[in-house]
């Protein structure tokens, strides 16, 4: 999922008749950006549009004379994202903000061995700041023939962010790209031979590592245009969007690539922003860089070739 200012957000799905807005940390981002500007124009970028239009009705209720707009994606569809970026470029010129926010983790299930040792050992506090370890999802291939968290976490984004490309590259005013990724990303969990993470059960981990090393690639491809930034584990949608109002507003070219930006809250329940170093290297980046190329090259060939069968 997409969102920000001069650009996209949010999405909500489920087929209802009456849709409540769903609170995640999507919409509290908003609110908090259209109370730090209500000058900006958003874009909500949503898979169901009834849920969208609540969103927008809910922020306006907040900031009656903001200026919101939606769109529909769907980022488990590679259809569904083309769609959307020729729909993006025919209307605007320039994106300057462009939250990548959605994000999945089907059925978790917690491993209780884990989570027991967990407990009475040292790491009981890394334990509930990154889950690590402690949870497994079961997966599901999509239309497009993808592993559903792959393409909904990482390979949809992707897509997305390279067939808008020519809005985000400006000279004279360079568009910044915040990309939500997790401190439950583990690079045990991530393969290069398997990045897709067909083989484990840790595809939630395994997409957000696919994020870290891929804002390092999109980033140097860009020409240091790309920040990444993180959440830990959320008490509150409000903390969770901490980092992600604070890089709205730092000045990109004094954020460290290498960095991801973590939203915490204390003891005391004050909100504040880490930054701490990515486990990776820049080599793998680049070759997971790579295979992307290749896989996008490759079904949107595929999905070409079903369109031409269908005219
Ligand atoms: N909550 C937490 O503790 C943490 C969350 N994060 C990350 O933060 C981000 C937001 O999380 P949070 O707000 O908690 O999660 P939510 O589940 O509340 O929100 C996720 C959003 O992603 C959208 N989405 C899911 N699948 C698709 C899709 N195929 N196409 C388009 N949009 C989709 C959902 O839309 P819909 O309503 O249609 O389902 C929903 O609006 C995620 O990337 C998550 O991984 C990171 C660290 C901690
Ligand atoms: C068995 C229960 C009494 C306690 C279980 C606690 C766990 C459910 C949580 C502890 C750490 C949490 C956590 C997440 C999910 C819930 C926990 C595992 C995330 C993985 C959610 C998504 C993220 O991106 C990071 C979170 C890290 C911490």
């Amino acid at each position: 999922m997409i969102d920000g200012p001069s650009s996209l957000q949010s999405p909500q799905g489920h087929h209802n008749s009456s849709p409540k807005v769903r609170r995640g940390i999507g919409l509290a981002l908003c609110e908090r950006l259209l109370t730090e500007d209500d000058q900006i124009h958003l874009c909500l970028a949503c898979r169901n549009m009834q849920r969208a239009k609540a969103a927008r009705i809910s922020l306006l209720s907040l900031h009656p004379a903001a200026d919101i707009s939606i769109l529909q994606v769907n980022l488990g569809s590679l259809k569904s994202v083309c769609q959307a970026a020729t729909e993006v470029k025919q209307r605007y010129r320039q994106v300057d903000f462009l939250y990548l926010n959605a994000g999945i983790m089907p059925n978790p299930c917690i491993n209780l061995k884990v989570f027991l040792s967990g407990l009475f050992s040292r790491k009981v506090i890394h334990m509930f700041t990154t889950g690590e370890g402690l949870l497994t999802q079961k997966d599901q291939i999509t239309d497009d023939g993808l592993q559903e968290v792959f393409e909904t976490n990482v390979f949809g984004h992707f897509v997305l962010i390279r067939a808008i490309e020519p809005l985000l590259c400006h000279v004279d005013s360079p568009s910044q790209l915040i990309w939500t990724s997790s401190s439950n990303a583990r690079k045990s969990a991530f393969s290069l031979l398997d990045y897709q993470h067909i083989q484990g059960q840790e595809s939630y981990s395994s997409s957000k590592y696919a994020t870290d090393l891929l804002s390092v690639a999109l980033n140097r491809h860009f020409n240091q245009q790309i920040r990444i930034f993180t959440n830990s584990f959320t008490i509150t949608p409000y903390n969770g969007a901490e980092a992600l109002l604070w890089l709205f507003r730092q000045k990109p070219e004094l954020l460290d690539p290498l960095l991801k930006y973590h939203s915490c809250t204390s003891g005391l329940g004050n909100n504040y922003v880490e930054s701490r170093k990515m486990n990776l290297e820049e080599e793998s980046s680049e070759l997971f860089y790579q295979k992307l190329l290749e896989l996008e090259k490759q079904t949107l060939k595929k999905l070409s070739e079903s369109e031409e069968e269908y005219k």
